[in-house]
This record gives structure tokens, sequence and C-alpha cells, in this order.
């Protein structure tokens, strides 16, 4: 019999299967017949069923977008046709700006819309200055939710921004993201479980992207949680994508003296001038700059 399942846990050559609008359908064990294909949670495939709980996946429906991470010709997986991702900062451990941008910078590419989420604010004397690094992103587009994986009501009012939606949450280690899945999803723990006893092991779960559905505000959602990150690349994209994903860039595109402008250090550069008459923050044009040096090194090393 041939099903459409959707992926909703992706262990690298094993993946568990479920039907996409029914949280409590069981999970069916997943393998990729014929060529290897990179899967992602979220993804939806057809399958055939060999047992009660097995199926080959025969082939993909077309996805509507995929979030992905990449070094070289490494590339990782986070989610595919998702609604926006939520990038989880916290105000301790310090969280990594550079990271925060990246995560931006593919979300603008893919065309996904991103939040930021500022946890664990009830820690007083951190707060500030979270606040004070994070106080440039609503400038740019990017709206900036304030809460506490540890206080319910600010978790629930989280929901509201994840309902009817499917929502990738990604963190580094440490920013509460974990907290924060128990707190959305009271019986996470028991659904990991059971993923566990599925593959008879518990030690891939947490390191690999799984999809929760869920009900908020009385609308069907789903959180695609992923492992908590410390790098990424982004071999994938163009050095014209890195440019038009720096938002407050593209206003003075076009009116360089330069064409072909980088941008870095041609005279008459008006995204130079915009930085400095002060419209642009240094940090952005630093953090640009460390982009493309990545993209050069990748172009360097191609040959
Ligand atoms: N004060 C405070 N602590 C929090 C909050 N949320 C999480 N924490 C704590 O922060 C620590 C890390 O939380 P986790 O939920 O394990 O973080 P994580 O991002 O999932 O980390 P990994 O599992 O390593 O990816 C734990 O000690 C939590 O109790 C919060 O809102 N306020
Ligand atoms: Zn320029």
């Amino acid at each position: 019999m041939s099903v459409v399942l959707q992926i909703i846990a992706n262990f690298g050559h094993q993946f568990l299967g479920q039907t996409s609008d029914n949280a409590e359908a069981s999970l069916i064990q997943l393998v990729a017949r014929g060529k290897k294909q990179g899967y992602a949670v979220g993804d939806l495939v057809n399958v055939t069923l060999t047992s009660d709980n097995q199926g080959a996946i025969e082939s993909i429906v077309p996805r509507t977008n995929l979030f992905y991470r990449s070094e070289f010709n490494k590339q990782k997986n986070l989610a595919a046709n998702i609604d926006q991702v939520a990038i989880v900062c916290a105000t301790e451990p310090a969280f990594s700006e550079e990271l925060l941008g990246r995560a931006l910078i593919c979300a603008q590419v893919t065309d996904i819309k991103a939040i930021i989420l500022l946890n664990k604010v009830d820690v007083a004397d951190k707060v500030d200055a979270a606040r004070a690094t994070l106080s440039l992103y609503p400038t740019l587009g990017y709206d900036v939710y304030e809460l506490s994986a540890h206080k319910s009501e600010s978790v629930s009012k989280l929901t509201s921004l994840l309902a009817g939606k499917s929502t990738l949450l990604m963190g580094q280690s440490g920013m509460g993201k974990s907290s924060l899945i128990n707190a959305l999803i009271p019986d996470a723990n028991i659904k990991t479980r059971e993923i566990s006893s599925v593959l008879n092991s518990g030690k891939h779960t947490t390191t690999f992207s799984r999809l929760y559905h869920c009900t908020f505000d009385g609308q069907s959602s789903t959180i695609i949680d992923s492992p908590g990150f410390e790098n990424f690349g982004m071999a994938q994209f163009s050095v014209s994508q890195i440019q038009h994903a720096m938002l407050e860039f593209v206003p003075y595109f076009g009116q360089c003296k330069f064409h072909n402008c980088s941008h870095r250090h041609e005279p008459q550069c008006a995204v130079l001038n915009a930085m400095n008459e002060g419209h642009i923050h240094p940090t952005r044009h630093a953090f640009y700059e460390r982009l493309l040096e990545q993209l050069d090194y990748y172009d360097r090393a191609a040959y």
C-alpha cells in the first residue's frame, strides 16, 4: 500500500514517518530505497508500506523550502516545508551574534520568516546586555520576543506566534531550547521515548532534528526541534545572495561608483558611505566582510 507520510525524525540513514495531519498516528520506520537522497524533517514522502510500522520511501513530494547549512560539500538539513524559523538566544550564557546573524541570512535567502526569541529574561543582571545587543535587529525588520521558559505565562504568549504554523526552533546549546520545547509540548519527553523504543536505542534522539505535532490556540501547528549548533557554514550561497540578505544594505544598491562594487573597500561606495554616516551599524558591515571572506575561502579551497 502506498501512502504520503511526513518525516518527523531523521537519523541519517533511517527516518521516522507519520501522517502529517494526525499526531496520534503510529510511527513508521522508513528506509530510503535506491539512490540516497538528503531527506529532511518536515519532508513529505511517498511511501510503500512493507508492514504495520515499516515502509520504503519511493519519492519525495516537492518541497516548498529547505533550511540547511553547509561547509564545502557537507550539507546539514535542518528542516523542510517550514513557515518560519525561531532563533533562540538567551541572556546567559551569552549567545553568539555571529551565529544569529548567519541564521538570519540563511532565512532571508531561503525566503523564510525569522523571529528572534530572547529566553531567560528572568536573569535580571544579564538581561540589559542581551537587550542592548539585540536592539539592532528590530531596526532590520526582525521581531524580538522576550520570554522565560520557566514562566508559564510567557510560554503561553509564545504560542500565538506558533499557532497554525510550522516552526523550526534553532539555537546554540544552553539557550534553553529543550526547556522551551518541554514547556510548549508537555508530552515531548514521552514522544522522545516512543522514538527511542522504535529505534531500540535512545542515543540518537538528541542529536537529530525532530518534528512535534501540537495544537496552539486551537490550531494544528508543528515545531521542529533541531540540535544545538556551534557553527553555521553557508557555502551554498552566492555573494549576491548574501548582499541582498543584508537588508540594511539594500536601499544603497545601485548608488555605488562601480556597478560591481563589493561594498568592502571601493571608493565612493554607497554602503560604506552609509556606514560612515551612521546608517549602517559597523558590526554588521564587519559581519558581512567575514561572510565574504569565508566564501572566498571556499572558492580558493575548491581549486
Ligand atoms: N533562569 C532561567 N534558566 C533557564 C530558562 N530556560 C532554560 N534555563 C536553564 O538553562 C539551562 C539550559 O537549558 P536547556 O533547556 O537544557 O538548553 P538547550 O538549549 O536545550 O541546551 P542543549 O540541550 O545543550 O541543546 C538549564 O539549566 C535550564 O534550566 C529560563 O527561562 N530561565
Ligand atoms: Zn558599494
